[in-house]
C-alpha cells in the first residue's frame, strides 16, 4: 500500500506557529491541486471525535508540547494513503517538527523534495496567534501555551531547516509580507519542481 505514495512529490511545509503554513497551503491546494495535510489538524480531529486517543493528545497539545511521534506519523501515512489515488501531491504541513520525525518519516514514507519554509518573525507570529486565537477556539492560542510553542520551534524546529539545506531542498518564502504576495514566491517553488 505505500508503495502508492513512494512515487508522490511531497512537499514539506516548516515554520513556526501562525507563521502562515495554513493560509499558502490552502492556496496551492486550490491552484495545484495537492492534498493539505496538517499534522495538528489531524491531530485536533482525533481529539474532537472524543477518544481515549484523543484525550491523551489533547493534554499534551494544551501544554504546547509535541505528541509522541509513531502517532502523528501513523496518521499522515493513513491519510496519505487514503488519497493517493487522487493527489497530484501532498503538503506536509506542520511536520516534521524535529529532526527525528523528518528520518521517521523518510524510512516509512518517503522522501520530501521540497522543504517550504515560511518564515516570519517571533514578534509576528504571536500577535498572529492572539488575533487568531479570539475565533480559533485552539486550547493553544493563549498568550502563555503560544510562548511555549515558540520556544519549542526554536529549539527543535529550526534544526529541521539546518538538516535538508544540507540537501538543497529547502526554498524560503518571507511571510512578513501580505499572503498573496507571499503566495507568489511559494508558487515560484512549486512551478519550479
Ligand atoms: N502573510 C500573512 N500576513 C498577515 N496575516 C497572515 C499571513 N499569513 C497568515 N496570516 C494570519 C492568518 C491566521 O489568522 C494567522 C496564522 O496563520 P496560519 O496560516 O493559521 O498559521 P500556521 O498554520 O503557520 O500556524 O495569521
Ligand atoms: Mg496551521
Amino acid at each position: 500500500m505505500a508503495d502508492k505514495i513512494k512515487d508522490a512529490k511531497i512537499i514539506f511545509v516548516v515554520g513556526g506557529p501562525g507563521s502562515g503554513k495554513g493560509t499558502q497551503c490552502e492556496k496551492v491546494v486550490a491552484k495545484y491541486g495537492y492534498t493539505h495535510l496538517s499534522s495538528g489538524d489531524l491531530l485536533r480531529a482525533e481529539v474532537g471525535s472524543g477518544s481515549e486517543r484523543g484525550k491523551t493528545l489533547q493534554a499534551i497539545m494544551q501544554k504546547g508540547e509535541l505528541v509522541p511521534l509513531d502517532t502523528v506519523l501513523d496518521m499522515i501515512k493513513d491519510a496519505m494513503i487514503a488519497k493517493a489515488d487522487v493527489s497530484k501531491g501532498f503538503l506536509i504541513d506542520g511536520y516534521p517538527r524535529e529532526v527525528k520525525q523528518g528520518e521517521e518519516f523518510e524510512k516509512k514514507i518517503g522522501k520530501p523534495c521540497l522543504l517550504l519554509y515560511v518564515d516570519a518573525k517571533g514578534e509576528t507570529m504571536v500577535k498572529r496567534l492572539l488575533k487568531r486565537g479570539e475565533t480559533s477556539g485552539r486550547a493553544d492560542d493563549n498568550e502563555e501555551t503560544i510562548k511555549k510553542r515558540l520556544d519549542l520551534y526554536y529549539q527543535a524546529t529550526e534544526p529541521v531547516i539546518a538538516f535538508y539545506e544540507g540537501r538543497g531542498i529547502v526554498r524560503k518564502v518571507d511571510s512578513e509580507l501580505p499572503p498573496d504576495e507571499v503566495f507568489s514566491h511559494v508558487s515560484k517553488a512549486i512551478d519550479s519542481l
